[in-house]
């Protein structure tokens, strides 16, 4: 059902200077319709190939020699790389380890370390659940105090609001860069000043912003970031993830979780812990080689596109979606920000139905995701998501929203 005055997709389609990468993705040729490339973004085609070509040649050809050849700076290297594709990262400042929640544990032990005499971590109270349940563990095990800052669910963190918490007691500053309910999008270089201002170190997650945002680590004067790599990178379910820290930081910074891949000459295997220098400290265990891989194409696939022309998608993408929203579905609330300038790359619509109405889209192949409350959440990659996939997933939202409150 449609007002006649929704901008109709196929302009804006063929106007679309990414619209050919679409292809490059397996299952974009499909119907289904998918909203949640910011949960798990799809694989790249090259991706199937190339696990192949590593089983056959990698691994079954280079053996254990693989380590030396490779696998044994790949973290670095792909961090590297990953770095200076997306993060504004200069080399030596970015490793590809664990999982998010691994590297907050690492990251935040390490920063109130850093700041010894201080005890406060300062956080929000909507920040993703693992980031708080990380800092809640911290807290009981070495005493420092949780200081939360106040935010709505459908906004974020402001200067503001952030100026108002942090004082003379704060060690670190956690903040996700965009919020994944909301999909606020925070001021990270002015929050990064009022957290040193107040001479704390700060800690962004860049899970929801890590390869659609563009983000300038070194400009920002950042201390500490970490990210998935799942989502618009296209890492794969599971895939590792990724710390950066400050080169002017890294001497001083130690990461609690000492082990073997971490230390400064692995292979001597002596009696006690010695940190590698550089981002190399911030490994504890062997590398996931394979975890890697797709992501490594994903950041050859940004690196030629540039991060800032999938932003200008992405703005398209939320605009679109916003615009049909507004006139399709006059009875569901935008729970995101309305302006462009502090919306990451998804959109979350309200509704007291959206729980039910999600879990029938689902049935029909329009995979959005459902976040409390009443959020139905629109994730648009803008490489592999096209106008026409929006408006066909919001006339879906449309159908399905009368069926279950008829
Ligand atoms: C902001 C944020 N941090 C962390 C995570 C997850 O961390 P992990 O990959 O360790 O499950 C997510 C999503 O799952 C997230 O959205
Ligand atoms: N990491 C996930 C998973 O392992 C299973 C299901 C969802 C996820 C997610 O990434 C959730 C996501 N971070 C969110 O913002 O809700």
């Amino acid at each position: 059902m449609s007002t006649g005055t929704i901008t109709d997709p196929a302009p804006l389609d063929a106007a679309d200077p990414l619209a050919a990468h679409r292809d490059l993705f397996v299952g974009a040729e499909t119907p289904l319709v998918y909203f949640d490339g910011n949960s798990l973004g799809r694989p790249l085609r090259v991706t199937g190939p190339r696990l192949a070509a590593f089983v056959e040649q990698e691994w079954g050809g280079r053996l254990i020699r693989g380590w030396d050849e490779r696998w044994f700076e790949l973290p670095l290297t792909l961090g590297d790389r990953l770095g200076r594709a997306c993060l504004g990262a200069a080399a030596g400042q970015t490793a590809i380890a664990d999982s998010t929640t691994v590297l907050l544990y690492k990251t935040i032990r390490a920063a109130l370390a850093a700041r010894p005499g201080r005890t406060e971590i300062v956080l929000d109270r909507d920040q993703f659940p693992t980031d708080r349940y990380v800092a809640a563990g911290i807290a009981e095990e070495t005493g420092a105090t949780l200081r939360w800052i106040e935010v709505d669910t459908s906004a974020g963190v402001t200067p503001e609001l952030l100026a108002e918490v942090v004082g003379e007691q704060t060690a670190v500053v956690l903040l996700n860069h965009v919020a994944y309910r909301s999909a606020w999008l925070a001021d990270a270089p002015a929050l990064t000043r009022i957290a040193h201002d107040a001479g704390a170190l700060v800690i962004w997650d860049l899970c929801h912003s890590a390869g659609v945002v563009p983000v300038e680590l070194d400009a920002w004067d950042v201390d500490l970031a970490v990210g998935c790599s799942y989502k618009y990178l296209n890492g794969g379910p599971g895939a590792p993830a990724f710390v950066y820290a400050a080169a002017r930081l890294q001497d001083e910074l130690r990461q609690p979780l000492q082990g073997w891949m971490g230390a400064a000459d692995p292979f001597t295997m002596g009696p006690s812990y010695e940190p590698a220098p550089g981002m190399r400290r911030w490994l504890s265990g062997t590398p996931a080689v394979v975890g890697m891989l797709a992501l490594e194409d994903m950041v050859d696939l940004l690196g030629e596109v540039g991060v800032e022309a999938v932003r200008a998608k992405s703005v398209g993408l939320t605009a679109y979606a916003a615009e049909v929203a507004a006139e399709l579905l006059p009875e569901v609330a935008p729970a995101s920000p309305t302006d462009p300038e502090r919306r990451g790359g998804h959109l979350t619509l309200s509704h007291p139905a959206m729980r039910e109405v999600t879990a029938a889209l689902w049935r029909r192949d329009v995979i959005p995701d459902y976040r409390d409350p009443h959020g139905l959440r629109i994730g648009l990659s803008p490489l592999s998501t096209s106008y026409a996939e929006v408006r066909a997933g919001l006339d879906a939202v449309r159908e399905v929203l009368d069926e279950v409150t008829a």
